[in-house]
C-alpha cells in the first residue's frame, strides 16, 4: 500500500493544507519519503462533524456487528503485511521482533475486546421491577445501561507504534464501547499511522458503518491536539506520552464550556523493592534479570525499572555487581527520536552531575542517536531531600536508593508519586516486611508484581495499567485489558419506560440474552 501523507478523514484522503513533515529515520536521523502535511481547522472540523454523526449509528450497532468490525479491523492489520514492520522499524528504530509481537499483542488486543462486546457484560444491564404496591411510596420500573460516551480523540504513543498507537488499546476499548474515534498520529510514526489507519478505514467500510467512526489526522505540532480536544463533539480523550503533553491536554479539556475526561497515561519510574531474605539468597540473579528489563527496548518504557530500594549489606552488593557487570557489557540501541534521546541524554547528564549520586554503571557507548545504559545510586536522605531524583528519566536508566533499614524504604514509597508498577522481589522469609509495604503500595500504584518486573503488559480482564497521578490523569481506570473500556462509557436509568421504547438490553424478553442484575441479584439469561 503506497503512503501519501494524506489525512484520513472518514472514508475520504485528503492531504492537509497546514505544515509539512517527514518522518525521520530513527537509525540515521535521515528524512523518510513521503512528506505529510497537517490537517486544517477545517479538517479537524470535519473529522469531528463526521464522528458526531456517526454516534447514534454505530453506537447502537448490534453486539455482533460491532464485535465484527473490530475482527475486521484486527484482519486488515494483518493484510497490511511486512509492510507494516519494515516501515514501523525504520520510523522507531525497534527491532522485527518487538514490533512483530506488538503487531501480535494490537491484533490479539481488538479481538478481545470483540469478544468483551459480544459478551454484552460492559452494559452492566441492571432491572429494578416497579413495585406499585410499596408503602408508604410506590418504586418506580427502574433499568439502567451503559452507553457509549461519544466521539472519543486518541493519541497514540511514540514508544509503542502500533500496541498503543492509532488502533493500539484506547482505539480499541473506545470502538468496543461504541465510540467514534478521531485518531491524532504521533509525528514520530507517521508512515505506519497511516498504514494503520487505512486498515481501520477499510474495515468500517466492509462492514457498511458509518464512515465518521474513524478518521486520523496529522501534525508535527500541537495545534491539531489543541483543536480536537477543544472541539465540543469530542466527549473524551485517551493519551499515552509525557506529563507535559498529557497535563496540557488535561488543561485544555477542562478549560473547555463543556468539560470532558482525559485519560492520560503519563510518566512513572516504577519502584522495585528487594527485600533482605531474596537479596541474601538471590541477590546476584535479580540484578542480572534487572539489568535486562531496564535495557528492553531501549528502556522506553514506561513500565521501566526506574527506581531500586533496598536495605544495605551484602545482597545489595551482589546485586550492584551483577546489575553493573551486565549493564556493562550492553549494547547501547536506537531511541525512537532524536528529542527522546536528547532529553535521555539531559536526564542522565543531570545524575551524573547530581553530587548526591554515585555513577555505578554504563552500557556500552553506541551512535548519534543510540541511547547508553546507565545505573546510579544514592542514600535515602539525599533521595528525600531532592525531588528531582524521582522524576522520571524516559530511558535505561535506574537510580538504586541504598537504605539503612525496612522503615525508611517504606518512607520513601510513602513519598513517591503515584505510579503504575511496584514490584517487590522476595522470599517466604520476607512475607511479615512484605505485608506491611503492600498497603503503602496499594494506595501508590496501579500493578503490585513479585519477583518480576513490570515491562511486558498482559493484556486480559485482571489486568490494571494505571495509577495514581501522576501516573495517570485518573488512577480510577486502566489503558490496557478488557476494564478500559469502562472510560468511553456512561450509565444511562429508564424510569417507567414501555417495553417498546426500552433498549432490547433491558426488556423483559432479555433477547440480548444478558447477565443481568434483576432486583439487586444476577441472574443468568433464561434464568
Ligand atoms: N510514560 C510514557 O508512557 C511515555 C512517556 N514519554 C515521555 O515523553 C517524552 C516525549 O515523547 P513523546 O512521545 O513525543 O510525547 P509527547 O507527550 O510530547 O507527545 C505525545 C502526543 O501528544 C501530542 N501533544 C504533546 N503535547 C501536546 C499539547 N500541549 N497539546 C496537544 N497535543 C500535544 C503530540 O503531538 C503527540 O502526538 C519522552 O521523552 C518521555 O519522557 C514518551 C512515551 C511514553
Ligand atoms: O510494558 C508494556 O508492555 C507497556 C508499557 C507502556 O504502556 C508504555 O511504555 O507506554
Amino acid at each position: 500500500m503506497r503512503i501519501t501523507g494524506e489525512n484520513l478523514i472518514g472514508g475520504a484522503s485528503r492531504r492537509g493544507e497546514g505544515e509539512t513533515f517527514r518522518a525521520v529515520e530513527a537509525a540515521t536521523g535521515q528524512p523518510l519519503e513521503p512528506a505529510f502535511a497537517a490537517a486544517t481547522p477545517a479538517d479537524v472540523d470535519r473529522a469531528c462533524a463526521l464522528a458526531a454523526a456517526a454516534f447514534d449509528t454505530y453506537r447502537e450497532t448490534s453486539l455482533e456487528d460491532r464485535a465484527r468490525f473490530l475482527e475486521a479491523v484486527a484482519e486488515a492489520i494483518l493484510a497490511l503485511g511486512d509492510e507494516l514492520i519494515v516501515r514501523c522499524m525504520a520510523e522507531s528504530g525497534l527491532p522485527r521482533a518487538r514490533l512483530e509481537g506488538e503487531r501480535g499483542r494490537t491484533v490479539g488486543q481488538l479481538k478481545m475486546f470483540a469478544a468483551v462486546v459480544r459478551d454484552g457484560g460492559f452494559l452492566e444491564a441492571r432491572v429494578d421491577p416497579a413495585q406499585p404496591e410499596r408503602k408508604p411510596l410506590p418504586r418506580p420500573d427502574l433499568r439502567l445501561r451503559q452507553i457509549a460516551v461519544g466521539p472519543v480523540a486518541v493519541f497514540g504513543a511514540s514508544n509503542f507504534p502500533l500496541a498503543f498507537s492509532v488502533a493500539g488499546g484506547d482505539t480499541a476499548s473506545a470502538l468496543a464501547a461504541g465510540c467514534p474515534v478521531v485518531a491524532k498520529a504521533h509525528p514520530a510514526h507517521p508512515g505506519t499511522s497511516e498504514l494503520v489507519g487505512r486498515a481501520v478505514q477499510a474495515a468500517v467500510k466492509q462492514c457498511g458503518l458509518p464512515e465518521g467512526v474513524f478518521s486520523l489526522l496529522l501534525d508535527a505540532g500541537i495545534s491539531v491536539g489543541q483543536a480536537l480536544v477543544a472541539d465540543p463533539r469530542i466527549a473524551a480523550v485517551g493519551f499515552t506520552g509525557s506529563r507535559r503533553g498529557g497535563v496540557a491536554l488535561m488543561q485544555a479539556a477542562a478549560a473547555r464550556p463543556v468539560p470532558i475526561p482525559v485519560y492520560a497515561e503519563m510518566s512513572s519510574i516504577n519502584p522495585v523493592v528487594l527485600l533482605p531474605a531474596a537479596l541474601e539468597a538471590r541477590g546476584r540473579d535479580i540484578g542480572r534479570a534487572f539489568a535486562g528489563s531496564l535495557t528492553l527496548g531501549s528502556g522506553q518504557f514506561c513500565t521501566n525499572p526506574g527506581l531500586i530500594l533496598a536495605v544495605e549489606g551484602a545482597g545489595l552488593d551482589g546485586f550492584v555487581e551483577a546489575a553493573s557487570a551486565a549493564l556493562t557489557e550492553i549494547q547501547a540501541a536506537t531511541m525512537l527520536t532524536p528529542g527522546i534521546h536528547k532529553a535521555y541524554c539531559a536526564g542522565v547528564a543531570a545524575l551524573e552531575a547530581n553530587p548526591a549520586v554515585t555513577t555505578l554503571a554504563r552500557g556500552l557507548a553506541g551512535g548519534t542517536h543510540q541511547g547508553q545504559a546507565a545505573l546510579f545510586s544514592t542514600t535515602a536522605d539525599a533521595f528525600l531531600a531532592d525531588h528531582s531524583l524521582a522524576e522520571e528519566v524516559f530511558g535505561a536508566a535506574s537510580l538504586i536508593v541504598r537504605c539503612p533499614d525496612l522503615a525508611t524504604i517504606r518512607a520513601v514509597l510513602e513519598r513517591l508519586e503515584g505510579q503504575l508498577t511496584a514490584a517487590l522481589h522476595l522470599d517466604e522469609a520476607d512475607h511479615e516486611a512484605a505485608r506491611a509495604l503492600l498497603p503503602v503500595l496499594e494506595r501508590r500504584v496501579g500493578r503490585i508484581l513479585v519477583n518480576g518486573f513490570g515491562t511486558g503488559v498482559e493484556v486480559g480482564h485482571a489486568m490494571v495499567h494505571g495509577g495514581p497521578y501522576p501516573a495517570t490523569s485518573d488512577g480510577r481506570t486502566t489503558s490496557v485489558g478488557s476494564l478500559a473500556i469502562h472510560r468511553f462509557l456512561r450509565p444511562v436509568s429508564y424510569q417507567d419506560l414501555p417495553q417498546a421504547l426500552l433498549p432490547d438490553a433491558l426488556k423483559d424478553a432479555n433477547p440480548l440474552k444478558l447477565w443481568r442484575r434483576e432486583d439487586g441479584k444476577t441472574v443468568a439469561p433464561g434464568a
